[in-house]
């Protein structure tokens, strides 16, 4: 199985340019969480974010997805708690979706496909000094996952939405100030799951110390379609394609336990 090999490939993917191998690979990103199959964990504390909107400074397309960014040069956004031993300071945080409202998530619940997930992804500033370092150490990263369900419009996410359209080409960034990315999170942020696991990205390290939050949030149907009104193109390209499905496929758990903080 993919497991025992030792090399992982990543499926072909036209963001990627082919298949890329990945050592070890036996602890990739993302899974289905079998909710039956995660384990109690009483050891597991609740999260505990401090994000201060000031820090916040761009959003960005990167040509996978779009990213906003916030200055982590200081410990003035941070998580703490859950799984985690250090503190993490917040680098940024990004979407993955679908063409359809069928699929887009990265996880999924029981094989439940949602539209979109939100990825809040921070570094270990107790161990690291910078995020590319953390980036290739085992307990180097902690991403917050989030489930995105169409429903009622999500009032903090319209001030991130009306950027999109200035940053519909890859490559191209406009500035983004004093946004609290806590209003992005569910109201209830003591129920996750949580696993060790990879980006879902290149370069895929095994990095991560996933946080997979139980309760989703709700963006509308017309929120969502502003996200697949970006590009995976840049300006010069004379064929544009629709920034949509920038999700990967789901990976062999191989023998990892998963953790819940709840029952
Ligand atoms: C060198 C990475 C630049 S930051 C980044 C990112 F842009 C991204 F998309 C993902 S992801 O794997 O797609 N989602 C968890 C990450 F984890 C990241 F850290
Ligand atoms: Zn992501």
């Amino acid at each position: 199985t993919a497991c025992s090999s030792k090399y992982v490939l990543s499926q072909m993917h036209p963001m990627w340019q082919g298949p890329l191998a990945v050592p070890g690979g036996d602890r990739q990103s993302p899974i289905d969480i079998v909710v039956r199959k995660s384990v109690l964990d009483t050891e597991l504390k609740p999260l505990l974010t401090k994000y201060d909107p000031q820090t916040c400074q761009q959003i960005w397309n990167n040509g996978y997805s779009f990213l906003v960014e916030y200055d982590d040069t200081t410990d003035k956004s941070t998580l703490k708690g859950g799984p985690l031993q250090d503190k993490f300071r917040l680098c940024q945080f990004h979407f993955h979706w679908g063409e359809s409202n069928a699929w887009g998530s990265e996880h999924t619940l029981d094989r439940r496909l949602f539209p979109a997930e939100l990825h809040l992804v921070h570094w270990n500033s107790d161990k690291y000094s910078l995020f590319e370092e953390a980036v290739m150490e085992e307990n180097g990263l902690a991403v917050i996952g989030v489930f995105l369900k169409v429903g009622k419009r999500h009032e903090g996410l319209q001030k991130l939405v009306d950027a999109l359209p200035a940053i519909r080409h890859k490559d191209s960034v406009v500035e983004f100030t004093r946004f609290d990315p806590a209003c992005l999170l569910p109201t209830n942020t003591n129920d996750y799951w949580t696993y060790h696991g990879s980006l879902t990205t290149p370069p895929l390290t095994e990095s991560v110390s996933w946080i997979v939050m139980k309760q989703h949030i709700e963006v509308s149907h017309d929120q969502l379609a502003v996200f697949r009104s970006l590009l995976f193109t840049s300006a010069e390209e004379e064929v544009q394609k629709s920034m949509v499905n920038n999700f990967r496929v789901q990976q062999p758990l191989c023998g990892r336990t998963v953790r819940s903080s709840f029952s």
